[in-house]
This record gives structure tokens, sequence and C-alpha cells, in this order.
């Protein structure tokens, strides 16, 4: 398997009044074409630092990152970016807030075109009759969802998301991830998640990389064998020991990374 993303050697520093805050340090990453990769590893690490180089929405000090086999030194259309807090704009409706960037991906795509496809996205994250609504008149959970159809409406190479279920009651989150394994079965992307949640990284992610504390390198990459071979993953996989030895594993790296030994961590 060709691999879609890849972080070679990558170091950066922000420029700060105090001097130059090393933030990443020989990162190295890859991701196989239509594989989920989870990003775990303790707080201000850099992880969306990474989400930002991986856009091309900055250039790394030193070492490359290649989507497609092609050198990301800019912006990239391909890209789709899912956040904690979906930012709909309120005097659209959900559907025109989800044809947004067909607009600008594809201008000369027909208008009813362009509806055909939100209206598919929707209806398949359960959000069919809400096409005319305004965001404010969704809950928090559909809102992400609309959000999560905006992001791969324009079927981007790789969807990208940093914390997007942050903010979202158990329950929901739950939920949510129900909804990005079926929409990874009928639209299949690559996709990097940020996330604090191990369940989450577990349940989603084919790999997870947990990331060293500032400045980042990759310190451990789990490959998740998740206790069932086939069909969409279920939630309960989550409760069987397989499952728990996986997370069991995250935890202690997680405890490494944030400069304690496992063993003194408190329970
Ligand atoms: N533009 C910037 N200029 C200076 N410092 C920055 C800038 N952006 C981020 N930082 C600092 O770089 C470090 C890494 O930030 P980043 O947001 O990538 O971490 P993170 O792992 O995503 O954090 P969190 O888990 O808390 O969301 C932090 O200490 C942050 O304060």
């Amino acid at each position: 398997m060709t691999n879609l993303i890849e972080i070679k050697g990558v170091t950066h520093a922000y420029q700060t009044p105090n001097g130059p805050l090393p933030v990443l340090d020989n990162l190295n990453i890859a991701v196989p074409e239509g594989e989920f990769a989870a990003v775990v590893g303790p707080s201000g690490c850099g992880k969306s630092t990474l989400t930002r180089l991986i856009a091309g929405l900055m250039k790394p000090d030193t070492g490359e990152v290649w989507l497609h086999g092609e050198r990301v030194k800019s912006p990239r259309k391909t890209v789709g970016m899912a956040f904690q807090n979906p930012v709909l704009l309120e005097w659209r409706s959900i559907l025109d807030n989800v044809i947004l960037p067909l607009e600008i991906v594809a201008p000369s795509m027909p208008r009813k075109q362009r509806e055909a496809r939100a209206e598919e996205l929707l209806a398949l994250v359960g959000l069919q009759g809400f096409e005319s609504k305004r965001p404010s008149e969704l809950s928090g959970g559909m809102r992400q969802r609309a959000s999560l159809c905006r992001s791969i409406v324009h079927k981007p190479d790789v969807l990208i998301m940093d914390e997007p279920f942050g903010a979202l009651d158990a329950f929901t989150r739950e939920d949510l991830w129900q909804t990005m394994h079926a929409l990874r079965a009928s639209e299949p992307f690559t996709a990097v998640l940020i996330t604090h949640d191990l369940r989450e990284s577990v349940y989603l992610g084919d790999q997870v990389f947990v990331l060293s504390g500032r400045p980042a390198r990759t310190q451990y990459v789990l490959d998740v064998h998740y206790p069932q071979a086939e069909g969409l993953r279920k939630l309960e996989g989550l409760y069987t020991p397989e499952c728990a030895q996986m997370l069991a594993t995250l935890r202690e790296q997680i405890q490494i990374a944030q400069g304690r030994h496992p063993e003194q961590a408190v329970h």
C-alpha cells in the first residue's frame, strides 16, 4: 500500500518574543492511502501544529511533508478540515453551509449537482429533513455532523480533524464515532485525527501515533487490531480484553510522554 501522507524528519520552532520555541523534533509519520491515523500526545506538544503542516498552512523549518506523492509547499484544496467548534455560517442554511467548499473548489459544478451531493451526505449522517434549517436550530452534535459533511463534500484526499468531538457529551460523541465509520465505508478517505480520547483513537484509528512531550517526536506507534474482522466496528468491541490491552499500552505511553513513569502515575 502506498503512503498518501508522509511526514519526513519534520522539525519546527515558533519564533516568540522569548526566543525560538521548539515544537516538533524530527517527526516521522506515514499514513497509507485509505487509512485512519489517530494522533495522541500531551497537551501542547505540537499536535495542531502538525495538522497545519499537513494542510500546507505552514512550512516546517526542516524536513518534508508529502501528500499523494507531491511535496506540500502551500495550502491544498484536496485537504478537508474539521475542528472542535464547527464554524457554520448562520446566514446560510445547513445545505448551503455544506455546499460552500464546492463553490470554491468546483465553481462550474451546476447548483443542482452541488445540492444533490450535499443532500446525499446529509442523509448519510442522519440529517435528512434539516437541510433548510439554520445552524442555531441544530444541536451541537447535529452541527458537528453537518460540519463533517462540509469537510468531505468536495471529496478531499485527506481529512484532517483536530479534536472534532471534544466538545460533545459522551453519548453524542459515540454516535459521531459510528457516523465516522459509516462515512468512511461509503466515502473512502485518508484521515488524520487529533484526539485526547484514547478510546476514540482505538475505535476510529487503524494506527495510533503517540507523540512525546514538546518538542514532539513519534514516541510510539500502535497498530490497531480491532476485535472484529468484518463490517463497521461495533462499540462493544471497546469492552473486550484486546481493546483493554491496547488502551493500557497507550495510557502507559502517554504517561511516559508526560514525563511520568507509569508506576508513579496516580490511578
Ligand atoms: N503561532 C504560534 N506562535 C507561537 N507559539 C505557538 C503558536 N502556535 C502554537 N504555539 C505553541 O506551540 C506549542 C504547541 O502548540 P499546538 O497547538 O501545536 O499543541 P497541541 O498539542 O495541539 O496542544 P493541545 O493539546 O493543548 O491542543 C504550544 O506551546 C503553543 O503555545
